[in-house]
Formats: C-alpha cells, structure tokens, sequence
C-alpha cells in the first residue's frame, strides 16, 4: 500500500528522515512517551525559532494515527498546490481559522523552496503549453531564476526560494508578495484579493504584529483534530503503524 508520500500532494517534502532519527533518540531515552505528532510540531517549533522566528509555546499531547498509510487520505485532505485565496480560505476556514489568522500562517512561505514542478501550473498554460501572460504576478522572477521554460522535467529538482530571505522567518514574505513576486498562486493572489489585503500590508509593514499573529495560528492549526488521550497511539517508528 502507498503512504501518504505517494500522493502528488506531498510532492517536494523533504528531511524525513531527520524525523525518524529525533524519534529514534526519543525512544532511547522514554520510550513510548512522546508521539510523532508531537516530534513534527516540536520540530516544526524549532525550525521557526531557530532561524529567527517567534518561540511559538505549542500544547502537547498529540496521539499518532492507527490508520494505514494511505495516498488517498492526503489527495483528498490536502490542499492543491496551485489553490486560490477563495480555495485557501475555506480550507483554513474549516479549521475555524479567520481570514486573518489564515493570512498569518501563510507568512510560514517565509522560508523554504517551491520546487519547479509545484509552480508549472503558473508557468505553463494547460491548454497550449506555452507560457502564461508575463504580467501573471511574479512570472518575470520566477522565470528569470530557478525554472527557465524549457529545462523543465517532470520530478526535477530545479527550485526557486519562497522569499528572498529563504533561511530567515521575517516578514519578507509580504512584501515579496506585495511586490507581485509571490511564488505560489496563493502567495500572488493575497496582496490582489480585498479580503487577505489589507492584512498583507499590516503584516508587511509590522514584524512583530506578524509573530503575535503568527504564534497564535499556527497553535490553533496544529491542535485541529488531533488525537488526544487514549485516541490512537503513540507509534515506535513514525513511517509505520504499530
Ligand atoms: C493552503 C495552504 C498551503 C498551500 C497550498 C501550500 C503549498 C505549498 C507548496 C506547493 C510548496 C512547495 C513544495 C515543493 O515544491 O517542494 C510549499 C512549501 C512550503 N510551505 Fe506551504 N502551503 C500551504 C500552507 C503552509 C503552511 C500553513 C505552512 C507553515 C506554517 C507552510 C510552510 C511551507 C514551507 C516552510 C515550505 C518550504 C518547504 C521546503 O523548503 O521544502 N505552508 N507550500
Ligand atoms: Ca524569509
């Protein structure tokens, strides 16, 4: 059976492994105490902090899942890549996220890479396979750097940087994107929608108003349908089901 790295979904997720060696020293030293679940968000935490972000104080006491891996479960969970502010904010939506909450976790494109792949949709038009309008929002940049039309080959490892300051969580994200270099469909269309704009601009122009906002979304998506108590299972190896 296919886990849930088979769907096209999770396309470009990467570090997996460093996940299961946390684990395996957490099992060392308590074994059976601390969930997968809780290792992702303690290291998602990390890596916001670690790379100048806000210490984000996340509850505990995640359960992991006893279903089998499944690719289906994330086709039909996850957002597309190439979702719109419409489509983003009745996903968040669902999670009883407000727009500005949405707006805020969003700011988490701060850092990292989108591989060329997940923005084919922006550079390609479906129908003819040429590329799209240049005065799309950050066609010029994304075209100009990491994915030249042409060189492009399905799974290739080919990238471009999310913000300009890919290693450092500030607030660099909504400017780039106010500035129509939004790398993802999303990314580009919040400074255009009425709904997210205003909070883009607020966003861009106060670092710490972004880390209070920030904090307080990220808390509220990572404790949205979790398992808790005696729910599920605290798994001894995180890529298998106990
Ligand atoms: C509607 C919701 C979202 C969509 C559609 C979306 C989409 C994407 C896509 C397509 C990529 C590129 C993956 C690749 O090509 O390797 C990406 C990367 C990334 N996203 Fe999101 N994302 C969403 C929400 C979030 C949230 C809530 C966070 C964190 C708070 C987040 C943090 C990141 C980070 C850090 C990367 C870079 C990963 C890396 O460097 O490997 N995203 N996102
Ligand atoms: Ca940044």
């Amino acid at each position: 059976m296919q886990s849930e790295m088979g769907s096209s979904k999770n396309f470009g997720v990467r570090q997996r492994e460093s996940i299961g060696i946390i684990k395996s020293m957490v099992e060392e030293a308590c074994p059976q105490q601390v969930s997968c679940a809780d290792i992702i968000i303690l290291a998602a935490r990390e890596a916001i902090v670690i790379s100048g972000g806000p210490l984000v104080i996340v509850p505990l006491g995640r359960r992991d899942s006893i279903s089998p891996p499944s690719y289906k479960l994330a086709d039909a969970m996850l957002p597309p890549g190439n979702i719109g502010v419409d489509g983003m904010l009745q996903v968040f939506a669902k999670h009883g996220m407000t727009i500005e909450e949405s707006v805020a976790i969003l700011g988490g494109h701060t850092l990292g890479i989108s591989h060329c792949e997940s923005i084919l949709s922006r550079l390609q038009s479906p129908e003819t396979g040429k590329p799209k309008s240049a005065a799309e929002p950050g066609m010029d940049l994304i075209i100009r750097s990491g994915c030249p039309l042409g060189s492009l080959t399905p799974n290739s490892t080919s990238f471009v940087f999310n913000d300009p300051t890919a290693l450092i969580f500030d607030n660099q994200y909504y400017d780039n994107a106010m500035r129509g270099r939004g790398v993802l469909r999303v990314d580009a269309e919040m400074p255009l929608d009425p709904r997210t704009a205003p909070f883009v601009q607020r966003f861009a122009s106060d670092r710490d108003g972004f880390f209070r906002a920030f904090s307080s979304a990220f808390v509220k998506l990572s404790s949205s349908r979790v398992l808790t108590g005696n729910q599920g299972v605290i798994r001894e190896v995180c890529n298998e089901i106990s």
